[in-house]
């Protein structure tokens, strides 16, 4: 691609504002799969190696009100890249303010700094203010003003138009200073466009998680490529009530079925819905549970696919020549819903020919924890993001990027 590289840049005794996609799960305090900060190193590290200073923002789930902000603090993040490196990063709990901006005029070259969750701007003072998602042109010329060269490598993050990217881009051209793509985001775009150029056929889309109303949208686009879309997880239901199937307490979007009917009514025989579900009477690893076909009782909620299912996908994944999978079949988080998203990655894993790209940051964990991993085509550490990569979009995590020249 035409757009400038972070090897392009001479890094020695700058300032290097990184963002990168932390966006990991993490686990009374602890970071569970750590498969996008370790996809971070490389532009790290090349950072370090080149004499600059590495100053890191990232997100972290999402943040509604004063309450989300202690479980969503990228300090475990900090300790967890701080191993991997193998040297000391330091965390700052803000990221606005004298306290960061002393940090930064402290650090030497070749220093790691990580400024906690950049969303921790999407609620001030018990408000809701969006000053990160919606953003906020202050917000990102405040951050660009910190440093002396941007590097985006989130690229899990490029499909959002927030002031921890394209906010913090837009304020560094417009003092003319360069905004470079990272190694993960160069990666990840070679790949992803490599493998959608001219997927072979038969190409099956694998929908499922717990985004719906990000996600729906580009079934639409999808029906146009691919052969068979096979919906599972969280997404089911949404459709199930489209069809008028009952949906117990299971996870639904009722402004977004109206889309889904529209989708059933174009796709037809390319959409296909899991049969059975493994319904539970809460939210918890410690519910009673109960494989139901079609409909879901109620008082229940469909926690994952149950084995009709499963056979049924792995049917039509059977002749697959391109998958593309994005969103865990059930909450695989809990060992008891896990069985419907590790049944298909072990299939995936099993595809003969066949070019296999799992994407997004809990699919991904989950393909890793299953070990299957290293059996797929391509691992990208973009959801939404590689779904709207493929769908043909151009992110504004990508457009921010200086050309070269
Ligand atoms: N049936 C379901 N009900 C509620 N949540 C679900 C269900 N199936 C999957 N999920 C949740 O979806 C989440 C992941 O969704 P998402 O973020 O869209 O995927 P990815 O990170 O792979 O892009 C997981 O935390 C999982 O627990
Ligand atoms: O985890 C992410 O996306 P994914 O769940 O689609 O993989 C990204 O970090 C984006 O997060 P967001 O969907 O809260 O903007
Ligand atoms: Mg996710």
């Amino acid at each position: 691609m035409s757009k400038l590289i972070i090897d392009d840049l001479d890094l020695k005794d700058k300032k290097v504002l990184m963002r990168v996609d932390f966006n990991v799960p993490i686990k009374d305090g602890v970071v569970g799969d750590d498969n996008r900060i370790v996809a971070a190193l490389p532009s790290i590290e090349y950072v370090i190696d080149h004499g600059g200073k590495a100053i890191l923002f990232s997100h972290l789930g999402r943040i509604k009100s004063e309450d989300d902000k202690p479980g969503l603090s990228l300090r475990p993040v900090a300790e967890k890249l701080s191993k991997l490196l193998g040297k000391p990063v330091t965390f700052v709990p803000v990221n606005e303010g004298p306290q960061l901006e002393e940090a930064i005029d402290n650090m030497q070259d070749g220093q790691v700094l990580l400024a906690e969750n950049t969303r921790y701007q999407d609620v001030i003072n018990g408000e809701q203010v969006k000053r990160e998602s919606g953003n906020d042109p202050k917000l990102g010329e405040y951050w660009a003003s910190l440093g002396d060269v941007f590097v985006n490598d989130a690229f899990g993050t490029a499909h959002r138009s927030h002031a921890s990217n394209v906010g913090i881009a837009t304020a560094m051209e417009k003092e003319g200073k360069p905004v470079a793509a990272g190694f993960l985001l160069e990666k990840e775009i070679q790949f992803l466009g490599n493998a959608v150029d001219n997927p072979k056929h038969p190409f099956v889309a694998i929908l499922g998680g717990a985004k719906v109303s990000d996600k729906i949208g580009v079934i639409d686009h999808l029906l146009d490529k691919a052969d068979k879309i096979i919906i599972g997880g969280g997404m089911t239901y949404t459709f199930y009530a489209a069809k008028g199937i009952g949906i117990g307490n299971s996870l639904v979007e009722k402004d977004k079925i109206d889309v889904a009917k529209e989708i059933l009514k174009k796709g037809g025989d390319k959409i296909v819905l899991p049969v059975d579900s493994v319904c539970a009477d809460q939210f918890s690893n410690d519910a009673k549970t109960q494989v139901v076909d079609g409909s879901i009782p109620d008082g229940m909620m469909a926690l994952d696919i149950g084995p009709k299912s499963i056979q049924l996908f792995e049917d039509v994944l059977k002749d697959a020549k391109t998958v593309v999978w994005n969103g865990p079949m059930g909450v695989f988080e809990m060992p008891k819903f896990a069985e419907g998203t590790l049944a298909i990655g072990r299939y995936l894993g099993t595809l003969k020919d066949a070019t296999t790209i799992v994407g997004g940051g809990d699919s991904t964990a989950a393909v890793k924890e299953l070990g299957v991993a290293d059996k797929l085509t391509h691992i990208s550490t973009g959801g939404g993001a590689s779904l709207e990569y493929l769908e043909g979009k151009t992110l504004p995590g990508i457009a921010c990027v200086s050309n070269k020249d």
